[in-house]
């Protein structure tokens, strides 16, 4: 079943198409990369499926709910995880404690107290050993590394039992090491995890990548395996007209 669908969805900023007809289908449990060129509407394309941005038409339906129209927090509630390239962790407070207050959709004492039941608590250890996070479980997130905090991000996210998981170049500012770990996660994630990943790091790209989607335009250009999309000789030629962007392809 199609955890994600996108239907011919645009959307015109002014004079500007940044998203021109987009149709895409994410199964579940599919590892999706998107990639292109800069300025190809990757970005805008995850801002349109988390509500941040209207579309001007087109359709997102997600599982069978068609959430077009719903405001972004509706869209966060019915399943729609996002991880942004600023972390958004609670810098003053532990690795546990953020986990509790992003696990918390009701604030206050009842939900704080139904937090530390064993099953809730046990499915946080689970998803801190996911992102070897276990041994920092009391540190303050102000105390991690970079990739530790995005790590923690992406803890946060999988407490959240999303639907699908938009994340926005989850490796940036990440070093080789950190970006091989996460690589590593991902490719544990994905089966039980649904996520479209956008990604300039070919790199990265290539250790975790099944399908990818290849966008220019606004529109899709490419889709297949990354030995496919690679050799697609249009592929090449938009990657070569971003005149910055030769290393990304
Ligand atoms: N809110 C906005 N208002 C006007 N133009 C916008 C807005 N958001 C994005 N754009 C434009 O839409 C186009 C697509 O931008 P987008 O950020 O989605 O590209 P991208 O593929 O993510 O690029 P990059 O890889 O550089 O992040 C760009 O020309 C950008 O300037």
């Amino acid at each position: 079943m199609a955890a994600l669908t996108l239907e011919a969805l645009t959307v015109k900023f002014g004079g500007l198409t940044a998203v021109n007809g987009l149709d895409l289908q994410i199964r579940d449990g599919e590892l999706r990369c998107l990639l292109g060129p800069n300025g190809a509407g990757k970005s805008t394309t995850l801002d349109l499926i988390c509500g941040k941005t209207a579309p001007t038409s087109g359709r997102i339906i997600l599982g069978n709910q068609d959430i077009t129209n719903l405001p972004e927090f509706k869209r966060a509630r019915a399943g729609v995880g996002r991880k942004f390239q600023t972390p958004s962790v609670f810098k003053d407070l532990t690795v546990i404690e953020n986990l509790e207050v992003g696990r918390s959709s009701e604030p206050g004492l009842l939900s704080t107290l139904r937090v530390f039941r064993s099953p809730v608590r046990g499915r946080m250890r689970e998803v801190l050993e996911l992102v070897g996070l276990e041994d920092a479980i009391h540190t303050r997130a102000e105390n991690l590394s970079h990739g530790q905090t995005q790590w923690l991000e992406i803890a946060m996210l999988l407490m959240q039992d999303c639907r699908v998981i938009l994340m926005d170049e989850p490796t940036a500012g990440m070093t080789v090491q950190e970006t091989r770990q996460t690589a590593e996660l991902f490719r544990t994630l994905r089966g039980d995890h649904t996520m479209i990943v956008v990604e300039h790091d070919m790199t990265f790209v290539r250790d975790i990548a099944e399908t990818v989607t290849v966008m220019d335009m606004g529109g899709l250009l490419a889709e297949g395996s990354i030995a496919e999309v690679e050799a697609n000789p249009a592929v090449r030629e938009a990657y070569l007209a971003d005149s910055g962007e030769q290393d990304h392809a």
